[in-house]
């Protein structure tokens, strides 16, 4: 955290100098006091007038100091809390699919929100603070040495009490302070849950049972809250308590002084004020160490994120797609309990085309999630063009394959925008991927046409037209790997038919299909079918081999044709 602390330099030097320049200024009042009662006590007129004067100029210089440090403190703190905020989402948007995926987007949402805030309010303003609290500490004790030692003595004895407090309150603070991010985290991701549900919500008139659980969610927040804000109210009251003895002795002391004759009344005015300059800044640095302790669990967290982020930079990178993808011997299971796939090889040819069937449940988008290095942890072995996945970084396998999803997201932007995916194309390249993928069919009846923004994840575009999007967007890649899962499910059959023949027409393209689309029409188009059950690979063949095979892809193929017959004896 130190690191973050100390990124920018100049700004927290600029920050440090006036505020300890406002510290001094604030010790230093406790002399214009003094000054000003014993010159009109001793009916010194001249020496009254200049300290009145002096004590003008000196409040306007002081008004001036605090406005440049309140800004050059806003700076910094802007600064900082900007880097800081930018190397969490960078942590996150770098997390592999599998850690990404075990916590939920709105934990993700609470610490860029929520934690930020606990970071910036009760990490670093507090450490900003305390220097402050320690220069007026220091300066304090100089001029009470000064005015008189015998009385900084009694207040120092008495004011070191203070400093059991962070030993005793610390620990159980920053466990509470845990204990209100992580309720934090679990509050956020229930609210997003229940705004994405808003249809179900909706048809289903289950307005009150959610507000139900909104409460219990709530309630459970503010009642963490108001554990933790009661041990620190706790700590600070203690504080206060043996503060206000501090001051008290040292007021006692200076009135006994003041009647012995050793100390005018000035001096002891000067003594109550730095009595604050001493118990006031001690009283700080105690809450602010116990604050800064407490967040020891918050900060721990985000500099987790931060640093687990998987960084591959020693591995080799795929430049570019030769000859093949082979898997070889592959058994992956889910969480350690769901076989997915079964000691699976197969090997896909460049600029041929596959299509992969079976069941629901039987592997085959669990196939193109380790093509794409969803996950690290399957037996056997995948390569492309002879180099094993595993010592190739993912961003580079990833340049060379686009992949089309059966529901894919849109984000609240534009058509452009969700195609380009801020990267820079040209507008043939453009308008290539909006005519293969039928975009350019409905762009006539959009208000904007490619610029009309489709809303939170594409809720102005039909099922088809989202589908149509994405199509877009992984063609615009141009990259020589094209997985699609279901990818044209949500469209029409005609549509459907169309843009796969596109994509089966392109001679330098690898297709591979997951489909549940049994047609002739297609099948027998592609190069290979792979055939999938209960995680392993059952049949490969073209159609016309498999249909004679009668094997499990021809019981499928029957079970289709049929519903397709009785749909159209139905219609
Ligand atoms: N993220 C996941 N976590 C745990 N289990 C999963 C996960 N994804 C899939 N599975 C399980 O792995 C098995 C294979 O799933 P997969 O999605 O590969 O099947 P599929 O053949 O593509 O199915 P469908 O045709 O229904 O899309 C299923 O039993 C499924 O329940």
């Amino acid at each position: 955290m130190k690191k973050y602390i100390l990124k920018y330099k100049g700004w927290l030097a600029t920050t440090v100098l006036f505020r300890c320049i406002g510290a001094l200024m604030q010790v230093f009042i406790a002399i214009l006091i003094q000054n000003i009662l014993d010159t009109a006590i001793n009916k010194d007129f001249e020496g009254f007038k200049k300290a009145i004067i002096f004590s003008s100029i000196f409040f306007i210089v002081m008004t001036f100091n605090n406005y440049i440090n309140q800004t050059s403190q806003f700076i910094y703190m802007k600064k900082t809390l900007t880097k800081f905020k930018e190397d969490v989402f960078r942590g996150v948007l770098r997390k592999d699919y599998k850690s990404f995926n075990d916590e939920n987007t709105a934990e993700y949402i609470s610490n860029l929100t929520n934690d930020i805030n606990l970071v910036q309010g009760q990490y670093i303003t507090p450490y900003l603070e305390m220097i402050g609290d320690v220069v007026i500490f220091v300066g304090t004790t100089a001029v009470l040495l000064w005015i008189n030692p015998w009385i900084t003595l009694v207040m120092f004895a008495t004011s070191i009490l203070l400093f059991i407090i962070p030993v005793i309150f610390g620990t159980p603070i920053s466990k509470r302070q845990g204990l209100v991010s992580d309720e934090l985290s679990k509050f956020t991701t229930k609210i997003k849950d229940i705004f994405s549900g808003y249809e179900v919500i909706k048809s289903y008139n289950i307005e009150d049972s959610m507000t139900e659980e909104f409460l219990t969610c709530n309630n459970q927040v503010e009642h963490l809250k108001l554990r933790s804000n009661h041990i620190q109210g706790i700590s600070a009251s203690v504080s206060m308590l043996l503060g206000i003895m501090t001051q008290v002795s040292a007021i006692a002391l200076g009135g006994y002084f003041l009647m012995t004759g050793k100390l005018t009344v000035g001096s002891l005015f000067a003594v109550v004020q730095l009595g604050n300059g001493l118990f006031g800044p001690i009283m700080f640095i105690v809450t602010k160490v116990t604050m800064i302790k407490g967040m020891k669990e918050v900060n721990s967290k985000l500099l987790k994120i931060i640093n687990e982020g998987n960084i591959e930079s020693d591995k080799k990178s795929l430049k570019e797609f030769n000859e093949n993808i082979k898997l070889e011997n592959i058994s992956f299971t889910y969480n350690d309990e769901i076989q997915a796939l079964d000691n699976v090889s197969i090997s896909f040819s460049k600029n041929k085309k596959y299509a992969i069937v079976g069941r629901s449940g039987s592997g085959k988008s669990t196939i193109l999630r380790l093509l794409l290095g969803y996950y690290d942890n399957f037996e056997g072995s995948i390569s492309f063009d002879g180099q094993d996945t595993k010592e190739i970084c993912k961003d580079s396998i990833n340049k060379q394959i686009s992949i089309i999803h059966q529901n894919v997201y849109m984000f609240d932007e534009s058509i452009k925008k969700n195609i380009l995916l801020g990267k820079e194309f040209s507008k043939d390249e453009l308008k290539k991927a909006l005519q293969v993928s039928g975009v350019e069919e409905f762009l006539n009846i959009l208000p904007d046409g490619v610029d009309s923004q489709i809303g939170e994840n594409g809720s102005n575009l039909s099922g088809g037209q989202k589908q149509r999007v994405a199509i877009a967007r992984s063609l615009i890649q141009n990259t020589p790997i094209l997985l699609l899962d279901e990818g044209t499910s949500a469209l029409d059959t005609k549509t459907a038919y169309e843009i796969e023949d596109t994509l089966l027409r392109l001679d330098d393209l690898t297709v591979l299909t997951v489909t549940h689309k049994l047609s002739q029409s297609l099948l027998s188009r592609y190069d290979e079918i792979i055939v999938m059950d209960k995680g392993k690979v059952v049949e490969m063949g073209s159609f016309s081999e498999l249909v004679n095979t009668k094997g499990e892809f021809y019981n499928l193929y029957s079970i289709e044709s049929e519903d397709n017959l009785n749909e159209e004896v139905a219609n």
